[in-house]
C-alpha cells in the first residue's frame, strides 16, 4: 500500500500540518562532543516551556524535576511523585522539535529496590518515544568501600537494559536533606572533591552516556572533564564542562525573587507577565477591552431584525 504524504507530516503547536521532524538521537549529541562542539541543556516542564525551549534549538531538552519547585510551588524536588512526574514529561515530548529530551528519575520512584528502579525507569522510558534517555542522582562513591551505593548499582542495571543513563553527580538536589543544604560539593576537602571524581570514573565505567555534575568547584568538574571520555553537562560547575544546563525559568526569570548563584535571568517575564497581565484587568474596567469591531462577530442585519421580531 502507498504511504498517503499526510503520513510525513504532523500537527505543530500553531495548529498547522508541519512537516515531520526528527529528534537528535543519543548518536548525535555524543557526536557533537566528538567534534569538541558544547553541548547547550535547557529544562522544560511543559508543552509551552518545551516549545519554547525547541524553537530555541537548544541540543537536549531534560525534564528536570526542579519542575516540582519551579513550575508546581513544591519546596523541595522530593515532593513531587512519579505519576505527577510523568504527565508533564508526557506534555513536553509533544513540544516539536528536534532537541533529545532528558527525564529526571524522580525521588521516591526508584530507592526502594533495584525492580522497582528498574520499573519506573522502564515506565518513564515509555512515557514518549521522545523519550531519549534518563539521568540519575548518584551518592559520592566511597573507593573501596564494602557496599558501593545504591544509585550506581541502579545506575549499572539500567544501562545493561539498554536504558541510555546520564550520570548526576556534586549537589544532588534529592538528597539536600543528608547533603545539610543547597551547598557546593567538592570544595571543602581533597577526600571530597576525590569521591566526586571516583564517582564520575565510575560512572563511566558502568556505562553512563554522559555526567551532570552540579555546583562543584570548576577546577575539579575540568579535571573531570578532560580524563574521562564522555561528556560533563555542568550548573554551577564553571566553563570547563562539555555542555551547560541552567533551569528555563531562571533564565527567563519566571519566578519573582532571586534566582541561584550559578544561574544566568536573561529576562524578566515574571515582571513582564505581570505588566501584561495588568493591562488587560485595567483594560476590563475600564471597558477598553474587548472592542466589539476588533474582537467581535457581527450578525447580519435582517437576521438581527427578525431575532427582534421573535423575542419581542
Ligand atoms: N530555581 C532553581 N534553579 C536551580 O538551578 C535549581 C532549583 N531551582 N531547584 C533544584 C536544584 C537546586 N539547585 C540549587 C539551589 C540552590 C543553590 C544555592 O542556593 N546555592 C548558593 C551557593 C551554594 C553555597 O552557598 O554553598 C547560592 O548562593 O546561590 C544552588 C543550587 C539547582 N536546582
Ligand atoms: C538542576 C538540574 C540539573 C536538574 O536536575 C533539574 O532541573 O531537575
Ligand atoms: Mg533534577
Amino acid at each position: 500500500m502507498i504511504r498517503s504524504a499526510v503520513h510525513h507530516f504532523r500537527r505543530s503547536y500553531s495548529g498547522y500540518l508541519s512537516p515531520v521532524v526528527r529528534s537528535k538521537t543519543l548518536t548525535d549529541v555524543l557526536s557533537k562532543h566528538a567534534s569538541r562542539e558544547p553541548i547547550s541543556v535547557i529544562t522544560a516542564y511543559d508543552y509551552i516551556s518545551g516549545s519554547w525551549a525547541q524553537a530555541a534549538n537548544c541540543d537536549v531538552i531534560l525534564v528536570g524535576d526542579s519542575l516540582a519547585m519551579c513550575a508546581l510551588g513544591y519546596e523541595s524536588t522530593t515532593e513531587i511523585s512519579l505519576e505527577e512526574f510523568r504527565f508533564h514529561v508526557q506534555s513536553v515530548c509533544r513540544s516539536p522539535g528536534e532537541a533529545f529530551i532528558v527525564v529526571d528519575i524522580p525521588f521516591g520512584s526508584f530507592e526502594s529496590s533495584i525492580e522497582k528502579g528498574v520499573e519506573t525507569a522502564i515506565s518513564l522510558m515509555r512515557c514518549s518515544p521522545k523519550v531519549g534517555a534518563l539521568k540519575l542522582e548518584v551518592g559520592s562513591h566511597k573507593p573501596g568501600a564494602y557496599n558501593p551505593d545504591y544509585s550506581l548499582k541502579l545506575a549499572a542495571e539500567l544501562c545493561s537494559r539498554g536504558i541510555p543513563v546520564m550520570g548526576h553527580i556534586g549537589l544532588t538536589p534529592q538528597r539536600v536533606h543528608s547533603l545539610g543544604g543547597y551547598k557546593v560539593q567538592g570544595n571543602r576537602s581533597a577526600q571530597q572533591a576525590a569521591a566526586i571524581f571516583e564517582t564520575a570514573r565510575e560512572l563511566q565505567k558502568l556505562g553512563c552516556f554522559s555526567l551532570l555534575v552540579e555546583c562543584v568547584p570548576h577546577k575539579v568538574s575540568q579535571y573531570i572533564t578532560e580524563t574521562l571520555n564522555i561528556p560533563t553537562i555542568g550548573i554551577g560547575a564553571g566553563s570547563g564542562t562539555s555542555g551547560q544546563v541552567l533551569v528555563q525559568s531562571d533564565i527567563l526569570g519566571m519566578l519573582p525573587g532571586r534566582i541561584p548563584k550559578l544561574a544566568q535571568k536573561y529576562t524578566d517575564l515574571h515582571t513582564q507577565s505581570v505588566d501584561a497581565l495588568k493591562h488587560y484587568v485595567s483594560d476590563v474596567t475600564m471597558h477598553k477591552f474587548p472592542e466589539n469591531d476588533k474582537n467581535g462577530f457581527k450578525i447580519k442585519e435582517d437576521v438581527w431584525r427578525e431575532f427582534l421580531e421573535i423575542v419581542e
